[in-house]
């Protein structure tokens, strides 16, 4: 198989606040891992540092066999990312980001397709600003496809779709890892991540406390649904384990 990402040893702190704690992953082509963990866990501070646009204090990290901080450009040629609030210019509209995205790179897919995938085109005249707040996260997830990439990043997925927005987006995902797209993502929802992710590491005050399979979470938590195994590995003083 071929390692798409590798994390190995990664550490960040913030002054003396320990955000990251050698974390470890890897990830196979047209796989999606998924890194879970309660706000605060550290998800953020980890894909900041994989991508680059964070330094980390120590580890090391390879996408596609580059470097993410020696070899931006390059590897930016390849890689997708979903941003929470992107910076956009006030008066545009969707189209017009989309092909001013394109033209960031060298090639690109069709950002029509991916509109009606997403099932925006019936917005491409309108401007950004005047989308819902779900329409704007799946025009993101949009902008982070349109360079093709090898590997997409996408923090906090569906935070904010509705019950059919979020199955448009798991379709089209799973469209996209058939054809061999690396995922990684990450999410608060545990369905979602049980249609989706082949993988899962589980973050607990920036530590990785359970790295494998949902099956083996479940299993190695003698639990039966993998919200529970989560909230097991995630709330391990018991405070609102079994609470509900
Ligand atoms: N720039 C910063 N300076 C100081 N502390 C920070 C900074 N950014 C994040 N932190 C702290 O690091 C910890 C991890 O934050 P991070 O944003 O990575 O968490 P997260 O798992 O992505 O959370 P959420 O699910 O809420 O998005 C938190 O305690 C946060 O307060």
């Amino acid at each position: 198989m071929e390692t798409t990402i590798k994390v190995e040893n990664l550490s960040k702190s913030y002054g003396s606040f320990l955000a990251v704690s050698d974390l470890n992953i890897s990830v196979e082509r047209g796989e999606v891992f998924g890194l879970l963990g309660a706000n605060g866990a550290g998800k953020s501070t980890s894909i900041e540092c994989i991508l680059g646009t964070k330094k980390a204090d120590s580890g090391t990290v390879s996408i596609l066999g580059m470097n993410p901080v020696t070899e931006r450009k390059k590897l930016y040629e390849q890689v997708g990312v979903q941003f929470q609030e992107s910076n956009y210019p006030d008066k545009i509209t969707v189209s017009e980001l989309c092909m001013e995205t394109q033209s960031l790179y060298k090639t690109f897919t069709d950002y029509k397709e991916l509109l009606k995938q997403f099932h925006l085109m019936e917005k491409e005249k309108s401007m950004v600003s005047e989308l819902s707040g779900g329409q704007k996260q799946r025009l993101f997830i949009v902008l982070a496809l349109i360079p093709n990439p090898e590997v997409v990043f996408l923090d906090e997925l569906t935070t904010g779709l509705d019950v059919e927005a979020r199955r448009v987006v798991w379709r089209s995902l799973d469209e996209l890892k058939r054809k061999g797209l690396t995922i990684f993502l990450t999410s608060h929802y545990m369905d979602e991540v049980e249609v989706l992710c082949d993988r899962i590491g589980i973050l607990r005050k920036g530590k990785m406390v359970f790295y494998g399979t949902v099956q083996e979470a479940i299993q190695s938590s003698n639990c039966t649904k993998l919200e529970d195994a989560y909230l097991y590995y995630t709330d391990q003083e018991g405070l609102n384990y079994e609470s509900i």
